[in-house]
């Protein structure tokens, strides 16, 4: 059973889920990702989808009928982003500050934040935004949603990134986002100004959600669709440090202006976290073979103890090899963890590749985890989502156990699959919490579980033929149509508060390589 007072809910984002409205009166046209997937050359070489975020599910001004979707599948939880660009679409950099920077590592050690500074940060703001999110933050919270607010999902404003510059010039322009230390400055002043604003209304926060996604889709990774898509092992290093940085700011900037209790049930003002993505669900390719073992240690140390233990212990491993640590005192805060498990990463031995980032020693297996084909199954034999994602409800046990070890509350933060014909999800739901719930009933607590997605989104690179919906939009009319069998098991876990009885009802059939559920 999940306990009496466990959480239910979903999350969602800004970008991918709040444009769309039919006279474009509330696109928001300053963020790298809107200029980056309507850049010609990206959308010439089929990195992005041609697909464009004003073309979405219009939750901008359809956030009602969401939460009261969301409310009738019985869920008590609810996770929105709040778009830094919307609160400042002009540059917030003439707001002095000041701040001390530890020279030995050139990391910001303090700033100074005080009223006066966000009086005229609220001068420069746009009220008219500030005035929304606290309608949508309010409209959750008359219906019974514990609110958790994330400040961080991937996207920037323009005026600290422009990636198509970025990628142009080989990230030698000054708008280059998270390699500048200029970003980690304004985020603080940000972190601060909406706690400022919002911390009677919010209790829960997360300052990023998946930094590692930035770092290596961004910088490791150039085909992968990510701005700004360049190779840079260098910038790569320097945009984690930047971005566990910006974490510790925001963090004790959340901490000194959220003084204000708003939820019952919350035991501080102002806790707050961080979401991460696959904690711990590297696994090697051969179990007996030293090397490959090798490999998905250094895969998870990179990945995601490196930025966990710097942000919980204050334990920086500042040459990015997993043996010299610094003790940084300053870099120290976190309250909770919220993981987003997708699927796990089969890896094999790789000889280094980058003499700064020693621990990329590592290589993705095809056939596993996030390198399946759609269509198919893994070489393990289980279904594979559109998005070539293996099904591996048994990643999510190590991922808990894993994220243990930072001694703070756990959250799922975000957990689904892309699945148009919603002919796997019910099973991903069910064998999912069916983990989690096993996982509770031996003492690995989480305490709550967030799918992605209420409805259908846009999905980054891949725009909106990824259907990771527990509700379907059809994007000319906007309406919402549930996904009738995976809708209905959700809210028969919730209601009945447990998977028992339900395994069995959504099994899959296999025939031959694809598979079936009962109705199909
Ligand atoms: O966005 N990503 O590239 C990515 C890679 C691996 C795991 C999660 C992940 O990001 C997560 O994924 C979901 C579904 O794809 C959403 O798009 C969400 O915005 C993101 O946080």
């Amino acid at each position: 059973m999940f306990p009496e007072n466990f959480y239910w809910g979903v999350s969602q984002s800004g970008f991918q889920f709040e444009m769309g409205d039919k006279y474009r009166r509330h696109i928001d046209p300053n963020t790298d990702w809107w200029h980056w997937v309507r850049d010609k050359v990206n959308i010439e070489k089929g990195l992005v989808s041609g697909d464009l975020p004003e073309d979405g599910i219009n939750s901008y001004e359809l956030y009602e009928v969401d939460h009261n979707l969301a409310k009738d599948l019985g869920l008590n939880m609810y996770r929105i982003g709040i778009e830094w660009s919307r609160i400042f679409p002009w540059p917030t950099t003439y707001v002095d500050v000041d701040y001390s920077i530890d020279s030995s590592y050139d990391l910001v050690k303090d700033i100074k934040i005080d009223k006066s500074i966000l009086e005229e940060l609220d001068e420069l703001a746009n009220q008219r935004e500030i005035a929304y999110y606290r309608r949508v933050i309010s409209s959750l919270r008359d219906k019974g949603f514990k609110v958790i607010v994330n400040l961080n999902h991937f996207t920037l404003p323009h005026w600290l990134h422009d990636p198509i510059t970025a990628r142009e010039k080989a990230l030698t322009n000054s708008r280059n986002g998270w390699i500048n230390k200029r970003t980690v400055i304004e985020f603080a002043k940000f972190a601060a100004y909406i706690a400022y604003k919002f911390g009677d209304i919010v209790d829960m926060w997360s300052t990023f959600n998946e930094p590692m996604v930035v770092v290596e889709l961004g910088y490791l990774a150039p085909y992968s669709g990510f701005p700004p898509g360049v190779m840079n092992p260098e910038a790569a290093k320097l945009a984690m440090l930047n971005m566990i940085n910006a974490h510790a700011l925001a963090y004790k900037m959340i901490k000194k202006f959220d003084k204000e209790k708003a939820d019952k049930d919350s035991k501080e003002a102002a806790d707050v976290g961080i979401i991460y993505n696959n904690i711990g669900v590297a696994y090697p390719e051969n179990h007996r073979n030293e090397k490959d073992i090798k490999a998905a240690e250094n895969d998870n140390f990179f990945h995601s103890r490196l930025f966990l233990e710097a942000i919980t212990w204050g334990k920086l491993n500042i040459e990015f090899d997993g043996e010299t640590f610094v003790n940084l005192p300053y870099l120290k805060g976190n309250d909770w963890i919220g993981i987003n498990y997708y699927t796990r990463e089969v890896v094999k031995w790789s000889d280094p590749m980058f003499p700064t980032l020693p621990l990329i020693t590592f290589k993705g297996v095809p056939g596993y985890g996030y390198a399946c084909r759609p269509g198919m199954s893994s070489k393990s034999g289980n279904p594979v989502s559109d998005m070539g994602w293996e099904i591996y409800p048994e990643g999510i046990y190590n991922s808990i156990v894993e994220a243990e070890r930072y001694g703070v509350p756990l959250y799922i933060t975000e957990n689904g699959i892309a699945d148009s014909k919603d002919v796997l999800r019910p099973y991903y739901i069910v064998s999912h919490l069916a983990v989690i719930e096993e996982a509770y009933e031996e003492g690995h607590e989480v305490r709550g579980y967030l799918h992605w997605a209420l409805t259908d989104n846009y999905e980054w690179p891949l725009g909106f033929r990824m259907r990771f919906g527990l509700y379907e939009v059809n994007l000319i009319t906007k309406e919402r149509k549930p996904r009738k069998r995976s809708v209905e098991v959700f809210s028969r876990i919730i209601s009945e508060g447990t998977t028992k009885g339900l395994q069995d009802e959504f099994r899959l059939k296999v025939r031959g390589e694809r598979y079936e559920n009962d109705s199909g």
